[in-house]
């Protein structure tokens, strides 16, 4: 059966990604606005109002508005911007978390994409704190790196335009980035995660650590123990994988272009120092990928179609 979705934010570098994925699928018609009308709240709300789907690609409080102005109880929403991801009333749009999630957002009205740190954070901590292996009053560090899309159009156009040349940036110094309360709600931890990210001279893809001083945990676990936890955690996931490699590089660029999230287990063993890893890009599975993945998961198509897998 052949669904409408429609784009808001068609123009950003979200919408645009999404774009990509959707255009020419058969059982989607898709709508975006002109570039005339694409902030004319008449025409949205029209727009809104037509579509079975709608996916949000807007700033804040632009997502906000337009959430308010849906009056019918037939269009399905997915946001894909930071206002829902800890409100009542929405549901969680990573499938992968928990074994009842995709079921919950197949069900769901009002879907929030998760951050594009938080997915990485999330895919390497949830399972553990769901086995008991991370206690959920330990204060976990969370370091990262994210290319400079992240930061939407005006980031792009300030790398690409010559006006911000660091090759490595770090940010959110006073340990509050937007993330951390979306990072330790979904986590179900007692604490805040430290949250350290950087954004880095190169347009997408992005690296998520959390080193785990296994040693000095109550559990004290092994690597492997950690490795199988996750492995069993995402068995039989198109989009998530667990490798058991040991490369001697993690790359930025890895899974940067695909919608993929790549976890691992790395460290050293003797000393009982675990780094965990993710990588993705934060256009893919940390935003249009997810997205498109969530469209998929509640209209009930392929949880794969349109992915760069
Ligand atoms: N970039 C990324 O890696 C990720 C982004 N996100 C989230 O996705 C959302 C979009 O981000 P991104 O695509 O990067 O941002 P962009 O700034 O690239 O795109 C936002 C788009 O929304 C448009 N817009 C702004 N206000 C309105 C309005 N009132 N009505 C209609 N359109 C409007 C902008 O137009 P104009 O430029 O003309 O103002 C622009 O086309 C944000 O909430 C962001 O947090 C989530 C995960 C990752
Ligand atoms: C590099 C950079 O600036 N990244 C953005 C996060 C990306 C984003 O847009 O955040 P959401 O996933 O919450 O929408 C930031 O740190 O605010």
């Amino acid at each position: 059966m052949r669904r409408s979705v429609f784009i808001d934010g068609g123009a950003g570098t979200t919408g645009l990604e999404i774009v990509e994925r959707l255009a020419g699928r058969a059982d989607i018609d898709l709508v975006t606005l002109a570039d005339d009308r694409r902030k004319d709240p008449a025409a949205r709300r029209a727009a809104l109002n037509d579509a079975d789907f709608v996916i949000l690609c807007l700033p804040d409080d632009a997502a906000r508005e337009s959430v308010a102005l849906i009056d019918n109880d037939r269009t399905r929403v997915i946001d894909a911007s930071t206002a829902h991801r800890t409100a009542d009333g929405w549901a969680y749009g990573f499938p992968e978390l928990e074994p009842s999630q995709a079921g919950i957002i197949a069900e769901a009205a009002r879907v929030t994409n998760p951050g594009c740190y938080p997915t990485g954070f999330l895919a390497l901590v949830r399972p553990l704190v769901r086995a008991g292996l991370i206690p959920v009053d330990w204060t976990l560090s969370v370091n990262a790196v994210s290319g400079y899309s992240g930061g939407g159009r005006q980031m792009i156009e300030a790398y690409e335009g010559g006006g911000e040349t660091s090759a490595w940036r770090g940010y959110a110094l006073g340990l509050d980035h937007k993330h951390v309360a979306e990072m330790q709600r979904h986590a179900r931890l007692e604490h805040p995660p430290i949250f350290t990210p950087a954004v880095v001279q190169t347009l997408r893809g992005m690296v998520v650590e959390v080193p785990l001083p296994l040693h000095a945990m109550p559990r004290r676990p092994g690597l492997d123990a950690v490795r199988e936890t996750l492995a069993a955690a995402y068995e039989g996931s198109r989009i998530v994988r667990v490798l058991d490699d040991e490369p001697a590089l993690i790359r930025i660029e890895d899974d940067a272009g695909t919608d993929r999230l790549t976890l691992r287990v790395l460290g050293n063993a003797d000393r009982g120092h675990a780094r965990l890893v993710a990588t993705l890009d934060n256009l893919g599975k940390g935003a249009a990928g997810a997205a498109v993945q969530n469209l998929n998961v509640m209209a009930g198509f392929d949880p794969a179609a349109g992915l760069v897998l």
